[in-house]
């Protein structure tokens, strides 16, 4: 099957290849049709190249190594591997092979030794001899399959894989695994060197299919981007117009030179995804093995003559130089006949010398070999440059630009010590990146802490500063406290002076005064306040003693009482006398009736005195009243005068400040004395109120007196009618109607003045005690008065002592205050020390904890450079090859050189080199070996 026939509506034709394999195609089908002739032509000196390519997932790495253990699913390279040295062990013993593998990706466009994994970014150089290469790569000699598998193995360890969406082990590198295959005739000396690429490119992919993020990303670009220089490549080789093939746009597409349009036999491997989930892709994978196809390789055979050979060729060439000499002079000779002037006959013009076919003979070296015969090939540097091109193996797949080989030689030679440049620069620029990167992280990590530990001092220091702040306040007010206090000790020592001065005035005075007025009574020591309520209760027991209601009032009402019941008796004894004993008890009754009367009226009499000696006592209240006011007024005026004078005598002495404090005080005297002076105007008017009140009960009073007095005459009269009318009969219901009617009467009369007789204890007492209260004030305004009085004499120094009593009453308040705020301050202050005392040790700790950190970082620091440092030294070690470090890699370099025939490779073995003959036994003789024994 060599067509696949693709129906979808993107592209519904047909792509026509060599041959397709379907998915039931087993390993060892793909390989028997891919690599077979591959083989054969690496054996025969060819450079050969396999490479798979194709989306990602799609099967590239299982065609090309596929599983390396399993016979079944092993690959291309396996197989490869184990074929060519079948073939070697079965090539003819005259033959000696060596056999190196190389293995690299090319990874983020670096070329990275997979046996070597250190370096990572070798350069590509390229020069006449060996065409184009990676300078530096590891070349590992190997004697058998075993040996190669395990480089395989250590090789694709050190691949760089990642999981995407479409592959859990996807390679995101192009990986290139090179054999070079180089055997010796040793019968004629002429050698080969065939190179084998097996090259599993990276998928290409569809960034949004594959999910790739980050450096899967960034590894995706570069991959896409190097596939499309290979396609770039690949329409430069096809379209059959460019003059330029951009080989170096990509570090694959200058390695994969030779294999793409150049001294190679190329077979390229197009893996597609069956699925219709894939279309897209695969369309564009189908379309890139079509175009790949069209390329035109020139293919040759990488030999060196051997002796007989070259012998030939200079045998061969001496014979045209001969024959060019003779061919010169001949035409000289011509020329010469020229130039004199003469002409020469066309039949004798000397022949044109068929130099293609000299120089064809001599220079043509057939492709096809069998083996063990080498083909010829021209390598006389004499020959013109197209042959030496030939016998060089022909780089055609380099561009030739239109300069000359010296110069193109110069240009390659001066382009791969660029190349060289260009990695040490890179190798050092990453090697600093790397430096740069630890160092990054550790400033990243120490301006962490940096940062942690410069927030802590920013805040122990903003702590630091408020605490100086506050100390320095605190100090300040400290100290002003102090000025203050000493100026106030001053002051409150002058003033004390003239407090003792002013008590001793004062003292003085008050001796004189005690002199002038003897003590009145016991009851002067007691309070002010107490001896006027002792003197108050006092006056109120006298007063009220005179009209105590439990003296005759209650006598009175007895008799009253008793009149009432006696005559309720005589309603019932009122019956018209029949017995002459009856008119004689009645006529005792009537007597005593009459008695009681008497006492009545006499009693009613009382009440009235009674009465009118409490009007006379109200008037004199009244009076008295009047009088006091008057003092009181003639008293206010006097005060409001003597104060008046005083201030102005003090304003005189004190100056503003003083004024103003008398201001103070007067206003404040004028606001009691205006406050007193309403209440006890208040209480005039109320006492005017009550006596009007009382002057109108007294009226109602004496109203009811006269009524009493009336209704006394009423019964005197109707008792004499009583007594004139004793005798009778039908005059006792008369009678008594009149009994009852008086006992009403005087009921009523008894019931009203037993009421106005309360109402009148109670305004009575009240009166008695507005009295009391008014006589007492009197007797105070009196003293005061009389002390007024005495201590005239001496009342401007008084006032001035009041005033400057209250000026130190209030200094010694500003006193007391400032002691108080200067004890607070003083606590402020203790408490501040305190705190500031423990701030300071706080921050003493802190800054030892800061200095140990630091210094644990500096160690810390050491030993992180002592192992960077003992780190580059292993590197510096590994890298310059230590024998210790890299046995492997030291190994890996010892020739190990084979011989056809079935044998063993014979590295090492003394006994089997020593024989130089070609005997069929020693077929694995080392040329190697054997020339180190000569
Ligand atoms: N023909 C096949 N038969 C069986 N399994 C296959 C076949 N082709 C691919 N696979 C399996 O598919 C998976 C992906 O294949 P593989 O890794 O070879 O893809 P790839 O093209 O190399 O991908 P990438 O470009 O991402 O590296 C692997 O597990 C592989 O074994």
């Amino acid at each position: 099957m060599t067509n696949v026939k693709f129906e979808s509506k993107e592209y519904p034709g047909t792509f026509a290849f060599d041959r397709i394999f379907d998915w039931q195609t087993t390993q060892q089908q793909v390989f028997d049709y891919a690599a077979g002739a591959v083989i054969e032509d690496v054996m025969r000196g060819y450079n050969g190249t396999i490479f798979a390519y194709g989306q990602t997932g799609s099967g590239k790495t299982h065609t090309m190594m596929g599983d390396m253990e399993s016979d079944e699913w092993k690959g291309l390279t396996p197989r490869l591997v184990e074929t060519i040295f079948s073939t070697i062990f079965n090539a003819p013993s005259n033959l000696e092979f060596t056999v190196k593998v190389s293995y690299m990706e090319v990874y983020m466009e670096k070329i990275r030794d997979l046996l070597n994994p250190v370096n990572d970014n070798l350069p590509i150089h390229e020069d006449k001899k060996k065409g184009v290469y990676v300078k530096g790569l590891l070349e590992v000699f190997v004697g058998s399959v075993e040996e190669v598998y395990d480089v395989m193995r250590r090789g694709q360890g050190a691949r760089i894989v990642a999981s995407t969406n479409m592959n859990a082990e996807s390679s995101r590198s192009h990986s290139i695994f090179m054999m070079q295959i180089s055997l010796k005739n040793l019968v004629d000396g002429s050698s080969r060197t065939g190179k084998l690429y097996l090259v599993d490119l990276a998928g290409s992919e569809k960034v949004g299919k594959t999910g790739a993020a980050g450096q899967t990303l960034e590894e995706a670009k570069m991959i896409n981007r190097s596939l499309s220089a290979l396609g770039m490549v690949i329409n430069a080789l096809t379209d059959g117009k460019s003059s330029h093939v951009p080989y170096r746009d990509s570090k694959l597409t200058r390695i994969l030179q030779e294999s793409l349009g150049g001294n190679s036999r190329t077979t390229l491997i197009i893996n597609c995804s069956p699925s219709s989930f894939n279309e897209t892709e695969t369309i564009s994978t189908l379309r890139f093995g079509m175009r790949a196809k069209t390329i035109k390789n020139k293919a040759k055979i990488n030999a060196e003559l051997s002796p007989a050979e070259l012998k030939n060729l200079l045998k061969k060439a001496k014979h045209d130089i001969s024959q060019l000499q003779v061919y010169i002079s001949s035409l000289e000779n011509e020329a010469k006949i020229w130039r004199a002037g003469s002409s020469v006959p066309k039949s004798d013009w000397v022949p044109a010398l068929n130099v293609s076919g000299l120089i064809g003979e001599s220079a043509t070296a057939s492709p096809s070999a069998s083996n063990g015969n080498l083909p010829a090939a021209a390598s006389a540097s004499a020959l013109p440059p197209h042959i030496k091109e030939l016998i060089d193996g022909g780089r055609s797949s380099t561009p030739q630009p239109p300069i000359s080989q010296d110069e193109r030689d110069a240009f390659l030679q001066r382009e791969n010590e660029l190349g060289d440049q260009l990695a040490e620069a890179q190798a050092a620029l990453r090697s600093v990146q790397a430096k740069v990167d630890v160092l990054t992280e550790e400033l990243n990590f120490l301006k962490g802490r940096g940062g942690e530990s410069g927030e802590e001092n920013k805040t122990l220091q903003g702590t630091l500063a408020e605490l100086r702040v506050e100390l320095e306040k605190v100090a300040f007010e400290n100290k002003e406290s102090t000025i203050t206090i000493e100026s106030l000790k001053d002051a409150n020592g002058e003033l004390l002076k003239e407090v003792e001065t002013l008590k001793k005035q004062v003292v003085d005075a008050q001796a004189s005064a005690q002199a002038a007025t003897p003590v009145e009574d016991t009851a002067a020591s007691k309070t002010s306040a107490e001896e006027k309520e002792w003197r108050k209760r006092e006056k109120m027991e006298q007063m009220m003693a005179e009209f105590d209601p439990s003296g005759f009032m209650t006598d009175k009402e007895k008799q009253i009482r008793e009149t009432m019941i006696k005559l309720a008796h005589m309603k019932e004894n009122l019956q018209p006398p029949s017995t002459p004993e009856e008119i004689a008890s009645q006529h005792v009754a009537l007597i005593e009736a009459k008695t009681q009367l008497a006492q009545q009226d006499q009693t009613i009499d009382e009440l009235g005195h009674k009465i009118n000696s409490i009007q006379d006592e109200a008037n004199t209240f009244k009076k008295k009243k009047e009088e006091q006011e008057k003092k009181i007024a003639a008293l206010e005026a006097e005060y409001q005068e003597l104060l008046d004078k005083t201030i102005r005598d003090e304003e005189v002495q004190g100056g503003p400040q003083l004024s103003k404090t008398i201001q103070d005080i007067k206003s404040r005297l004028e606001a009691q004395f205006n406050s007193k002076r309403e209440t006890q105007l208040k209480e005039i008017l109320e006492l005017k109120e009550i006596l009007a009140k009382r002057e109108n009960e007294l009226g109602l009073l004496q109203v009811n007196f006269s009524a009493a007095q009336k209704s006394n005459e009423e019964l005197k009269s109707s008792l004499s009618a009583i007594k004139d009318s004793a005798n009778p009969t039908n005059e006792v219901s008369q009678k008594d109607e009149e009994l009852e009617k008086m006992r009403k009467t005087m009921a009523q009369q008894l019931g009203e003045f037993d009421a106005m007789k309360k109402k009148l204890m109670r305004d009575l007492q009240n009166r008695c005690e507005k009295v009391v209260e008014l006589e007492i004030s009197l007797d105070e305004t009196r003293d005061q008065y009389n002390n007024i009085l005495r201590n005239s004499n001496s009342r401007a120094q008084q006032q001035k002592m009041a005033f400057l009593e209250r000026n130190l009453e209030q200094l010694t308040n500003v006193q007391k205050q400032l002691v108080e705020q200067n004890s607070t301050l003083k606590k402020e202050f203790s408490v501040a020390e305190r705190k500031m005392a423990a701030r300071n040790e706080r921050i003493q700790n802190l800054e030892s904890l800061l200095h140990d950190t630091q210094t644990k970082l500096e160690l810390q620091n050491q030993k992180f450079e002592a192992q960077l440092a003992s780190m580059r030294e292993k590197l510096q070690e590994a890298r310059s090859g230590n024998p210790q470090a890299s046995s492997w890699l030291y190994s890996s370099r010892i020739a190990k050189p084979l011989r056809g025939g079935g044998a063993n490779p014979t590295a090492g073995e003394d006994e089997d080199v020593a024989s130089e003959d070609n005997d069929a036994f020693n077929k694995r003789q080392s040329w190697y070996v054997s020339l180190l024994k000569k």
